[in-house]
């Protein structure tokens, strides 16, 4: 037979074909998909938590950068920060620009004021990410519906309002011209920030899966619509962050659902969350993730959104379609403990 007979030579080309392969899918050879110095950057809820970090992250590589929260004093606080990274970046990216703006992004007035005032200190919006959010974990039956819409307007609307707004600024205009050209993607993008509840809902957060998982179907939807106007629609799905917020809303987190976090999740640092977030939108994720468990997840739940590295991302998502029948069926089991702690149905004998 004329086949190569030398099993060296079969291995080693069979062993090149096959890095290459997966080099190919797995992007290594891929460009950078989001360079960022000299870039116009909105970051919302940036005076804390993964937002600030963000915001110092990009800031550090040479971004110039529009801060936007409520609270004037926190901004303040990460403001210094944030313009010490950039005193200490001059020699390399002369003339960076931050701009400080206090707005509440749930009211849609103010949300377009934001993106005015940004543009009027940094220029020409060509990224915006939305980092502002926040969770009010309880038992459905217990929230007053305020409760729910406070959650909507905080994670959903906060970020709807003024993504529409930077859109329609950005398709009425040309890509700008790039301060720091490289052979990366300079394309205009939207990121929007869901969370790991958006692929596994779980007890407790039944105010603010509806608003994630929203924003994630935004996403998909946006992104195709996007692909008019050449601007990237991005949703990142971090798990636990040691954040300001995580720490507020553990005070009234039910039992059941910190037993489950405590259990299945390790919490990252802000700046973890950040930086491993933008390499995943460097190389072009669609939803980028912080943490295995979060990609695990994810490749479960990613049906048609594009994915990078499609044969590992595939045979991930076989591997834990499998996985989570065993995970949820454990979350029940969970649920159904608190119950007989609690001493049944709410409607016999309840404690609590
Ligand atoms: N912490 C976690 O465990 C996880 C969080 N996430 C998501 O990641 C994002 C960041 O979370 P985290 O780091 O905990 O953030 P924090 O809760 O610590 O901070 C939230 C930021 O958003 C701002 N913000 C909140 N509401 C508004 C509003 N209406 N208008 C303008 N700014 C607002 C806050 O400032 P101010 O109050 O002054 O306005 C603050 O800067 C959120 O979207 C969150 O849902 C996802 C997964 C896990
Ligand atoms: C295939 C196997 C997949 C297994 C997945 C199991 C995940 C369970 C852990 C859930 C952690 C919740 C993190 C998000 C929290 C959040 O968004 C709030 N803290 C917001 O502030």
């Amino acid at each position: 037979m004329a086949l190569p007979g030398n099993p060296i030579v079969v291995g080693l080309s069979t062993a090149a074909a096959l890095l290459v392969a997966t080099s190919l899918t797995m992007g290594l050879f891929a460009k950078n998909q989001m360079p960022v110095a000299g870039r116009n950057i909105i970051v919302t809820g940036a005076s804390q938590g993964m937002g600030k970090a963000v915001a110092l992250l990009l800031a550090s590589m040479g971004a110039n950068v529009a801060i936007v929260a409520r609270d004037l004093k926190k901004l303040g606080a990460a403001a210094e920060e944030i313009q010490a990274v950039m005193t200490a970046n001059a020699s390399k990216y002369p003339d960076q620009k931050l701009a400080v703006i206090s707005a509440d992004l749930s009211e849609v007035e103010s949300a377009h004021r934001a993106v005015a005032e940004a543009e009027a200190q940094i220029g020409d919006t060509e990224i915006l990410w939305c980092c502002a959010g926040g969770a009010n974990p309880g038992f459905f039956r217990d929230y007053q519906p305020s409760d729910l819409e406070w959650s909507m307007k905080t994670n959903y609307w906060s970020a709807v309002y003024i993504a529409h707004n930077v859109i329609q600024k950005m398709t009425s205009r040309p890509p700008p011209v790039q301060k720091y050209p490289t052979d990366g993607n300079h394309q205009r993008k939207i990121i929007f920030t869901s969370s790991l509840v958006t692929f596994c809902p779980l007890v407790g957060y039944s105010s603010y899966a509806g608003p994630k998982a929203a924003l994630r179907a935004l996403t998909d939807t946006l992104r195709q619509e996007c692909l008019l106007y050449d601007i990237g629609v991005h949703c990142c799905c971090p798990g636990s962050i040691l954040s300001p917020g995580l720490e507020n809303e553990n005070l009234t987190k039910p039992d059941v659902l910190k037993k489950i976090e405590e259990e299945d999740d390790v919490p990252q640092t802000p700046e973890d969350v950040a930086k491993y977030c933008l390499e995943e939108l460097q190389r072009g994720q669609t939803l980028p993730v912080s943490s295995f468990i979060a990609r695990a997840a994810r490749s479960a739940m990613v049906g048609p959104t594009p994915r990078v590295g499609f044969f590992f991302e595939t045979l991930l998502t076989w591997i834990c379609t499998i996985v989570f029948l065993f995970v949820r069926r454990g979350h029940d089991r969970l649920v159904l403990q608190e119950k007989k702690a609690k001493g049944g149905y709410p409607w016999e004998n309840r404690q609590a």
